[in-house]
């Protein structure tokens, strides 16, 4: 068994408008997204989803709220994907572009959703609404969605993280 690879996505929205970053580089590349990446050795999940926000958009969060979790499957990799979900109204700083991202607000009734991941147009309701979510999602390639799950949570606390693919990978 493989440990899950620990990601996080953060999110900065005000009641009528969502900020986004440009994926330039790396995995998702081309795509807008929140902003996060991987949960390094010895820090909380929390701290890390504070630190990639500020790397890469700039902006400081006092205070991030977890509202969902999604794991994602690509198929044939053993290696699960769990993607802790947090959103702010609340941050000081300067909107910044890094190498990685380049951040601009959206009016969220015109979400770009056809150049983001596949998944989002799911959950986003979700996430843009405040209702704690919990989503499983079988990617076969980089956009074809082949299973998914989505449920509304009354507390992420307690949602049983899968620890393997449900497709045996051969
Ligand atoms: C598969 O569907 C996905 N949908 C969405 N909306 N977001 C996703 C999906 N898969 C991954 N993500 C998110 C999770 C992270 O926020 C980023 C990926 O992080 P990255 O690999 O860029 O992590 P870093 O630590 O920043 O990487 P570097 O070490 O290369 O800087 O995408």
């Amino acid at each position: 068994m493989v440990a899950n690879k620990l990601l996080t996505l953060a999110f900065v929205k005000t009641p009528t408008n969502i900020l986004l970053g440009y994926k330039k580089r790396g995995f998702g590349m081309g795509r807008w997204n929140g902003f996060g990446g991987k949960v390094e050795v010895g820090e909380t999940i929390d701290g890390a989803a504070k630190r990639e926000l500020m790397e890469e958009s700039g902006l400081v969060a006092n205070t991030l709220h977890k509202i969902g979790i999604l794991m994602f499957e690509f198929v044939g990799d053993p290696q699960l994907m769990e993607v802790h979900v947090f959103t702010t109204n609340e941050w000081k700083g300067t909107i910044t572009e890094s190498d990685e991202m380049r951040p601009e607000w959206f009016p969220i009734e015109s979400i770009p959703y056809k150049k983001m991941w596949t998944d989002d147009q799911f959950w986003f309701p979700y996430m843009l609404n405040a209702r704690p979510f919990y989503g499983y999602f079988t990617f076969e390639g980089m956009h074809k969605i082949v299973y998914h799950r989505l449920d509304s949570v009354n507390d992420l606390g307690l949602v049983e993280i899968p620890q393997q693919p449900r497709q045996p990978v051969i």
